[in-house]
């Protein structure tokens, strides 16, 4: 029983530890509050719960979720460069999220177990690796349901972490906005709910009436399943507001064309964006530096393109961060151009490339004209030649640059700019009699004349504009000729 109490605690803790030897600190806010959710028979339960419901500031998000940690790389992959590009994948995510990884492994299954993911034996002799390397969690790059991790921990007795587990805890660490906030929370709470029966049978134990709110009868792991859904429903309504205060704001910018960074996570968008836009946004090597949207001009003095930076993607992306980060996603959506950021040094290049197709399609922004930039090509061993280029993109524009090299980043400018305007303008070849005062007048204040050559009784004239624009003058040629 201690065990099992052990190991529940941990697992709370896996989603979101402290190990600074206090007190935790709870706060009405952040899924930080679940850290150390006691088990029934502490007796500490409504205490603690009462500070769920206190406004306190959020002391322990960002702080760092050290735990010496054992990653498993559970892989189909056969090639063994994938592999270790997957293993360096989840090793940095763990990193990241503050954990020391003490030892690591790749391990192939012939068949997952349906109750354990590993299987009895396999998963004893893991957890055997895994403590004798010192480690006090077991990090598994798999998806677990709540009920595998908890038959795992039972036969392996150590505190297991997932996948998402990680990625949440990544994305808490680096959420700074209140939106970006929100939204890991939600996703953490969605997480968590499920587990709740986990945090330890000895919370089902039912408690009777007592002082404070709990029911009579009501288990501890109902009074926290209440006061989750509690929480899970202020997310959602808070979120809702902020949703409907961006969408305003997008709308009254709705004459400008909006180019969207997307791409794998660390390809280089916020880098992008700061060498295009001066915009000083914080880019570093590590996964999910940026959860929320920033837009700048890209034009000097205003203008009429804006440039967004959003969160990164990864393969195997939880669905619910997906859901709960579609606020902020919803850029994405409404883009002119997508311009899909690939980091061409990366041995994963490829499969990046397809995880971030797959969660363009999965978000419906499959058919927004897109702009490859293949980036890092100063970390490049060869430079690709335009065929492989073509090919890479797909026969949609591309570019080939370093965010450092500032001609190549010139170029690039010039090269959306063009593209973005391009996709609602047209471009009119046409006679224009001396006389057609109005038509000039239209062709001048309201598009740009690229060319003109004299003919007879008035001139050619090439004339670049929006579509509706350029009809216009279509129409008045009609009239006057
Ligand atoms: N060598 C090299 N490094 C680059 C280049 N562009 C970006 N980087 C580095 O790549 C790392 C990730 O860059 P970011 O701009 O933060 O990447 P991101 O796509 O915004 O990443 P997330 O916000 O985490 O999704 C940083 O360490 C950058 O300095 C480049 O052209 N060459
Ligand atoms: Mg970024």
């Amino acid at each position: 029983m201690r065990l099992r109490r052990d190991l529940a605690k941990h697992r709370i803790q896996s989603i979101s530890s402290r190990t600074d030897g206090q007190m935790p600190k709870f706060t009405s806010k952040a899924i930080s509050e679940h850290i150390e959710v006691p088990l029934a028979d502490d007796g500490q339960l409504e205490t603690l719960v009462e500070h769920w419901d206190a406004k306190r500031s959020n002391e322990s998000a960002g702080r760092a979720f050290e735990s010496a940690s054992y990653v498993v790389s559970v892989g189909e992959a056969r090639d063994p460069r994938i592999r270790a590009a997957q293993m360096d994948e989840i090793v940095s995510l763990v990193e990241s999220q503050g954990g020391h990884v003490v030892g690591q492994e790749v391990l192939h299954l012939s068949e997952p177990n349906p109750r354990t993911l590993l299987g009895k034996g396999t998963a004893e002799e893991v957890a055997a690796r895994a403590r004798a390397a010192g480690a006090t969690m077991l990090v598994l790059d798999a998806e677990l349901s709540p009920s595998q991790t908890r038959n795992l921990e039972d036969v392996a007795g150590i505190p297991i972490c997932d996948r998402e587990a990680i990625i949440l805890n990544v994305f808490l660490r680096h959420a700074r906005t209140r939106r970006a906030k929100l939204q890991v929370e939600l996703a953490q709470l969605q997480y968590l709910r499920p587990r709740i029966r986990g945090v330890g049978l000895d919370m089902d134990q039912q408690t009777g009436a007592t002082k404070n709110a709990r029911g009579p009868g009501e288990t501890a792991s109902e009074l926290m399943a209440r006061k989750l859904d509690r929480r899970l429903e202020e997310l959602q309504k808070a979120l809702r507001k902020l949703t409907v205060t961006a969408r305003t704001q997008r709308l009254q910018r709705t004459d400008c064309h909006r180019i969207v960074l997307v791409g794998y996570t660390n390809a280089g968008k916020t880098s992008l964006m700061n060498a295009l836009t001066n915009a000083g946004l914080s880019a570093r090597d590590m996964p999910f530096e940026t959860l929320d949207t920033t837009s700048r001009c890209l034009t000097r003095h205003g203008g009429d393109v804006l440039i967004c930076d959003t969160v990164g993607f990864i393969r195997r992306l939880p669905e619910r961060l997906l859901a709960s980060f579609e606020s902020t996603l919803a850029e994405v959506v409404e883009a002119s151009l997508l311009v899909i950021v690939v980091d061409t040094s990366d041995y994963e290049r490829q499969l990046q490339l397809k995880t971030t197709l797959e969660i363009l399609e999965r978000m419906g922004a499959a058919d927004i004209p897109r702009f490859y930039v293949f980036n890092k090509r100063d970390r490049l061993p060869f430079v690709p030649d335009e065929e492989v280029l073509e090919r890479w993109s797909d026969g949609h524009p591309h570019a080939l640059i370093s965010t450092t090299d500032p001609n190549a980043v010139t170029e690039l400018q010039e090269a959306l700019l063009h593209v973005v305007r391009s996709h609602d303008e047209e471009e009119l070849t046409t006679f224009v009699p001396y006389g057609a005062s109005e038509v000039i007048a239209l062709a001048y204040g309201r598009c740009r004349v690229v060319r003109t050559e004299p003919v007879d009784d008035g001139m050619t004239m090439t004339i670049q504009g929006p579509i509706a624009e350029i009809s216009r003058v279509r129409r008045l040629l009609e009239e006057v000729q």
